[in-house]
């Protein structure tokens, strides 16, 4: 049984101190279920994900998952498109991660072809590739690493390849950003979400998730030669852009 998830509860006890947020297996044992419940438009990005692998991937092209977790990206685009359509590189640092998103493409679609990669994705020996993600992923590193990531990045895909990049963000003016912020917990607390575990939470992700701005982002995609850049989602402080190479 590779599908087997719990409810996060990682948070729900007092702690005397809060340890910096990791991907360990507790957090893989609950992650579903995390990240469902505590990132708006989770879902529907997934859901359009597939439908911008249809229009943008060529055909037989490569795609880079980076950042890749349980694989819930290569399950979506395995959901859309037919095994000959794509191959796909997971990428994660995570061993209880990557051991888990293994197990699920060999129980769930053997059919595609899909490897998942244990490495630092600062590291990787990157090959051509049609289409690029970092679903939740870039705001882990840290920000004087994310430049050369980007660049990397556009120079391995391919003409007329795409990188999506979904991301919290914080928003330059402070009164929106703390206006965004309190509707994120009140997004939080509508999921079942306690005040205590939406700070301890919050705590754990300091120095750990740190957000660029919409406009950081636009202009470092921009900088490292994407001629087109399009934020096609936004639900509160969470964004999705498209980059474009000519
Ligand atoms: N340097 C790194 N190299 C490789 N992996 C890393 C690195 N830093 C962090 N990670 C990995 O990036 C993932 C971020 S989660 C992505 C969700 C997924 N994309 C999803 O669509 O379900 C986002 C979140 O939890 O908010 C974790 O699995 C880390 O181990
Ligand atoms: O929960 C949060 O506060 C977030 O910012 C989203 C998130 C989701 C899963 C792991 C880390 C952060």
């Amino acid at each position: 049984m590779t599908d087997a998830s719990y409810r996060d509860a990682i948070f729900t006890t007092p702690l005397d101190r809060v340890a910096s947020f990791s991907f360990d297996e507790r957090v893989v044992a609950c992650f579903p279920d995390m990240i469902r419940r505590s990132v708006p438009g989770y879902g529907q990005i997934l859901g359009m994900l597939g439908e911008i692998a249809a229009r943008h991937l060529r055909h037989g092209g490569h795609v880079y998952d980076l950042g890749c977790s349980l694989g819930a990206v290569g399950l979506a685009l395995a959901g859309r498109l037919a095994p000959d359509a794509f191959t796909l590189t997971g990428v994660d640092l995570s061993p209880a991660m990557v051991e888990r998103a293994r197990a699920t493409f060999s129980d769930e679609c053997p059919e595609h072809r899909i490897e998942i990669v244990e490495c630092d994705i600062r590291h990787l020996d990157y090959r051509p590739a049609s289409m690029i993600v970092l679903n939740f992923t870039l705001q882990f590193l840290a920000p004087g690493d994310r430049e050369a990531l980007i660049d990397k990045l556009f120079a391995a895909l391919e003409p007329g390849g795409v990188l999506v990049l979904s991301e919290k963000i914080v928003a330059a003016d402070e009164q929106e950003n703390a206006w965004l912020v309190e509707r994120y917990h009140d997004f939080k607390r509508a999921n079942g979400y306690s005040d205590m575990e939406i700070s301890q939470k919050r705590t754990a992700l300091e120095n750990v998730l740190v957000p660029d701005t919409l406009e950081a982002h636009h202009a470092r995609l921009s900088r490292a030669g994407f001629s087109r850049v399009t934020t096609w989602f936004q639900y509160l402080n969470f964004a999705s852009m498209i980059a474009f190479k000519d």
